[in-house]
Formats: structure tokens, sequence, C-alpha cells
């Protein structure tokens, strides 16, 4: 029987899959999906918040608006995803009753599918992608908007996104996590940075958490990954890895060594500490790789 259920996840996958790279390539499969499909709208780039209403007629009854949604992927009810920048259009707050929000505090409000993470960094790349980079001419998007072809050359540009490498580093009993500057006041998260060309994920890892806390990292294991549109887009890919108990010394001040009973206190905090509250540990929200690398370590701890 599971063997089964295998099998036919495998091929609603594989069928999903086939329907969605069909429509990134067919312009008319495209439009078509787009009639029944959800719409993530954004102004400038700031999602809208609100209850799924299905409600395009704001959106210009030519269709004109509607024709200029970009093709996310597919929802887990099979249910094509689109997102839309309406732009100068901030009227339409009125109409579709929410607020158009920053998605840096957007993403503290999420709690369900991550794609209006994806789609302001599709959104972003459309917007910034409009002249061909080699001979200057303007740009064409496909229906789908996986791709914009030079009008000239025709040569074809894809989304772009940066590697980024990330990773829970652990003595055996606690973990490191360390701050930037620019977060708010209590917040602390893994350690993370670019991947440079022609490095593998494990020379990045271990070159960051050389550079941003002066340790050697060994033992590094996969966990998982994730999209992400800040500062750009970049793909995060999630890692675990343990360093010497004799060598725990680090360099960076803002980076510290927490518990296993600091971090299980803070993931049970809801809310951001505010100003005159007692110092207290803010971790990163749960739709965030990093908050799942820190569940994950505990679980591990649990266990021990
Ligand atoms: N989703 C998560 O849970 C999670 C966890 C950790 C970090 N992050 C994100 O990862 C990103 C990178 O982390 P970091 O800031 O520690 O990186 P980092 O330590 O590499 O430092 C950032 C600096 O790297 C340079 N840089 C090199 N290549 C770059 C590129 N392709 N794009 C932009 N800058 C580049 C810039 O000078 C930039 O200021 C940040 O956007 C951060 O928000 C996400
Ligand atoms: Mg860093």
């Amino acid at each position: 029987n599971s063997f089964f259920c295998h099998c036919l996840f495998y091929r609603d996958i594989y069928y999903f899959s086939y329907i969605i790279t069909s429509t990134h390539e067919d312009d008319e499969a495209c439009a078509a999906a787009l009639k029944d499909g959800r719409i993530f709208l954004f102004h400038h780039l700031s999602p809208l918040l609100q209850l799924w209403t299905r409600n395009y007629s704001s959106l210009g009854s030519d269709g004109s608006l509607l024709k200029e949604s970009v093709l996310i992927g597919c929802s887990e009810q099979n249910q094509a995803q689109f997102c839309l920048d309406v732009g100068k259009n901030a009227a339409l707050e009125e109409n579709f009753k929410g607020n158009f929000i920053d998605l840096r505090k957007a993403f503290f409000l999420l709690d369900g599918p991550e794609a209006p993470l994806v789609s302001q960094a599709l959104l972003r790349w459309h917007q910034t992608s409009r002249f061909c980079s080699a001979t200057g001419q303007p740009t064409q998007r496909n229906q789908a908007g996986s791709q914009r072809v030079c009008s000239s050359s025709s040569t074809i540009y894809y989304p772009k996104m940066s590697t980024v490498a990330v990773v829970l580093v652990s003595d055996g009993k606690r973990c490191l996590l360390g701050r930037q500057s620019s977060f708010p006041r209590g917040l602390y998260s893994v350690l993370a940075g670019f991947c440079d060309m022609g490095e593998t994920l494990e020379e990045a890892l271990c070159r960051e958490v050389a550079e941003e806390v002066g340790l050697e990292i060994q033992s590094i294991s996969y966990s998982s990954s994730q999209h992400w549109p800040f500062p750009h887009s970049s793909f995060m890919l999630g890692c675990h890895a343990s360093v010497s108990p004799a060598h725990t010394q680090v360099k960076l001040e803002d980076a510290r060594w927490f518990t296993v009973e600091e971090i299980t206190h803070a993931l049970q905090v809801k809310t951001p500490p505010r100003r005159g509250d007692p110092p207290s540990l803010w971790l990163p929200p749960k739709p965030a790789l990093a908050n799942r690398l820190i569940r994950e370590w505990v679980e591990r701890q649990d266990r021990t």
C-alpha cells in the first residue's frame, strides 16, 4: 500500500512538474492557467496581506495588468500560483481589503506557503532586467515570466540567484549564534555567507566560519535549503557542523555560545523585545531556514 502511495506521489510530482515546465514554455498554456490560478499581489515589491478572495475585476477589465503576472509554480492543492506587482496602482489596497506591507515585516507574520518570498525576488529580477547587458537593447519576457530575451541579439536571460552557505555550529553542548549591527534588538542567528565563484559548499562554510568567528569546523552535514529574497535573490543551503570543545573561543564580539535551555526558552518567545525590556534572546522566525536548523539542533540535544 505504501509503495502504491509512493508511486502515486511520484507520478503526481512528475505530472505537475511536467505541467509547470510546459506552462513555463507555452505562452497559451500559461495564459489559460492564469484564469484559474492564485495571484500574490505586490505594490512596489511589498506584498498584499489579505484573506484570500478571487476578485481580479479591479486589475483591469481588458486583462492587460493580469498579463504582467509571473508564474511561480504550483501549490500543494495543484493550483497554479502567480505574482503581480501592481506598481503605481495603490488604490487596489482598498479594493482588496488588505495592506501592502514591507516584506521584511510581512515575513514575521507569514506562517504558511513561502510563495511571497520567491515572488518578490522574481518581480525584482524583471524590474531590473529590462535591458540586455551586452547590446543595451530592451528585453522581452515570455508569458510565464521565466525568461527574458534580447530583442536584438536573442540572448536569453534567466532569473539569477546567489548561493549562500548557512551553518549552525555546535560544540556538542552549546550552539553558536551571531548578530549583525543591522539586526533588530536581541536577534541572534546562525552564521552565513555568500559562496565565492569556484568554491564548494564545504569550502564556503569553512571560510565563512573562519572569517567571522575564527573557528575551524568539522563534520559538516547537510540539512535543507531555502530560497530567500534578501538582499536580492539567494539560494540558502543549510548545514550543521561541529567544533572541538577545546577550541571554542570566538573572535567576534557579536557571536555567542548558547545552551539548549537558553535556546528552548527563546523558541517560545513570540514577539520581539521592546525598548526598555530586559535584554533577551530573540531567534529568526519559523519560515527562516535558520529557525529550522536551530530546532533540529534542539531535537538532537533532546535525543542525547
Ligand atoms: N534564511 C535564513 O534563515 C538565513 C540565515 C542566515 C543568513 N541569511 C541571509 O543570507 C544572506 C547572506 O548572509 P551574510 O550577510 O552573513 O553574508 P556574508 O557574511 O557573505 O556578508 C555579506 C557581504 O558579502 C558580500 N557579498 C559577496 N557576494 C555577494 C552577493 N552575491 N550578494 C550580496 N553580497 C555579497 C557583500 O559585501 C555583503 O555585504 C543575508 O541576506 C542573510 O539575510 C538567511
Ligand atoms: Mg555572514
